[in-house]
């Protein structure tokens, strides 16, 4: 979808303690790699738990536009008959890919092998953010890309005929980066190579062997190194996605924050590559238990217990960035209610997501009477403790997910209401956003 349809304007106002049971949705990042290596399988890959929102949605219909039957059979349920490597079909219309990086990238990346063209668009948020880091190393395999300006969609991808393995370094910490390349070697002969600095989230690496990739991983000299044999007959698989650590991530920030919370949040991923949050959080004085930890679809879960608790500010080690980068913004609201400051370094990554976000919650924050300090890189805010968040102000989301969902937690605590001026993306990434928070006590309404 490249548009929103209306905005929502949306607020939050001060509640009452939170508790119950916050099963949230599946993982965005394990839902569009299940379709997208469904397509690329022989066989009916059967999904569960998949995520329904706008973005993975979108990625479904691109899968049917090169091919692959997909279909929906109950709530979560799908299956999706693929046309095994090297199968694509040369979609008939333009791919939208909606607010949805993950989603165009990965897609790019998949189809940049195959001897077929394809012509992708987005939303205003998506067409401003930057291909270049995916078109040039599919540039590598043989693969052509004719965008706007700066690497902008919409853009077409001429797929190489006769593609080449390749061997890349990513230039920045970037799972969208190095999940393209290892999807485009997927029909490429031999071994492509991916050498990361810093180890992003795994789940392609992890999937790609589930659906039986010979995929190795090693750390060495120069960095996090994933070597896939090119040409595998990739088989249908059984998904079970597990719930999303990113989306979890509201319900506990809004526990710890409200007074008098005591909620659960089961089967939340514990994934080294994705549990940076519930790390810091924990550091900060979060009162977070992880309860019958164990295994589910390949991913190691917890129950997370969260109450209400005093928090201090930290500074987040820069090496932990890739592992909660979209928890960011949820965290910097919470800094507000901590006492003293958190320091968020090493997060200039975020300035390329659905919105600048660090200029977008740096704005809010401030709307909001709260003091920040920001560079290029980084994001400091000035904790006002439990008691002392002003409120008052609307946030502007720029079509930004996770922008709308951090200011609705900011409310749920502070002194006045707290307003975003269109809450309508977050149905991207958690279409029940407001009836979960709001069945645990919060009060979330639109204007
Ligand atoms: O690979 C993925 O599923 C994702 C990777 C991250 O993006 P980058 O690769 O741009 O860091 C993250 O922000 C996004 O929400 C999902
Ligand atoms: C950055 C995000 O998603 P994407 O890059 O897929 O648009 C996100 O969900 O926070």
């Amino acid at each position: 979808m490249s548009g929103h349809g209306d905005p929502i304007r949306m607020s939050s106002q001060k509640c009452g303690p939170l508790s119950g049971v916050a099963e949230v949705p599946g993982d965005k990042s394990i839902s569009h790699r299940a379709l997208i290596l469904g397509a690329l399988s022989v066989g009916e890959t059967k999904i569960t738990g998949l995520l329904e929102g706008e973005d993975v949605l979108d990625t479904a219909k691109a899968m049917r536009a090169f091919g692959a039957t997909v279909t929906q059979h109950g709530p979560g349920e799908w299956s999706v008959q693929g046309v095994g490597v090297g199968g694509f079909a040369e979609p008939e219309q333009v791919i939208d890919c909606g607010n949805s990086g993950t989603g165009v990238r990965l897609i790019m990346g998949c189809m940049a092998t195959s001897d077929i063209t394809a012509t992708f668009t987005g939303d205003g948020s998506l067409r401003k953010r930057p291909m270049g880091r995916v078109t040039d190393p599919i540039a590598l395999f043989g693969a052509k890309a004719y965008g706007r300006q700066g690497g902008r969609l919409p853009m077409t991808v001429v797929g190489a005929a006769d593609p080449a393995p390749v061997t890349y370094t990513t230039p920045m910490a970037s799972a969208q980066v190095k999940s393209a390349v290892l999807l485009a070697g997927l029909n490429a002969p031999g071994q492509t190579v991916v050498i990361e600095k810093v180890a992003t989230r795994d789940h392609t690496e992890r999937m790609l062997r589930g659906f039986g990739a010979d995929v190795t991983v090693e750390d060495t000299n120069e960095g996090h190194k994933i070597t896939l044999q090119g040409r595998p007959e990739l088989v249908a698989q059984t998904v079970a996605v597990p719930r999303d650590p990113s989306s979890a991530a509201f319900p506990v920030c809004a526990a710890l924050i409200v007074p008098g919370s005591d909620i659960t949040v089961p089967g939340v991923s514990q994934n080294p590559t994705r549990n940076g949050l519930f790390i810091t959080l924990k550091e900060m004085g979060g009162d977070i238990e992880f309860l019958n930890e164990r295994e589910e679809g390949g991913e190691p879960v917890a129950d997370l217990r969260v109450r209400h608790s005093a928090l201090h500010g930290i500074e987040v080690p820069e090496d932990r960035a890739a592992s909660m980068i979209d928890e960011y913004p949820v965290l910097s609201v919470v800094a507000a209610f901590a006492t003293g400051k958190t320091v968020m370094k090493g997060v200039h990554e975020l300035r390329v997501k659905e919105s600048d976000r660090i200029d977008a919650m740096a704005r809010g924050l401030e709307a909001n009477g709260i003091t920040i300090e920001e560079d290029e890189d980084t994001l400091i805010v000035h904790g006002m403790g439990q008691d002392g968040v002003p409120g008052g102000g609307v946030a502007a989301t720029h079509l930004d997910h996770r922008i709308a969902m951090s200011f609705m937690i900011l409310g749920l605590a502070a002194q006045k209401p707290v307003s975003v001026d269109d809450g309508s993306p977050i149905a991207t990434s958690f279409p029940i956003f407001e009836p979960l928070l709001n069945g645990l006590g919060a009060k979330i309404t639109r204007d």
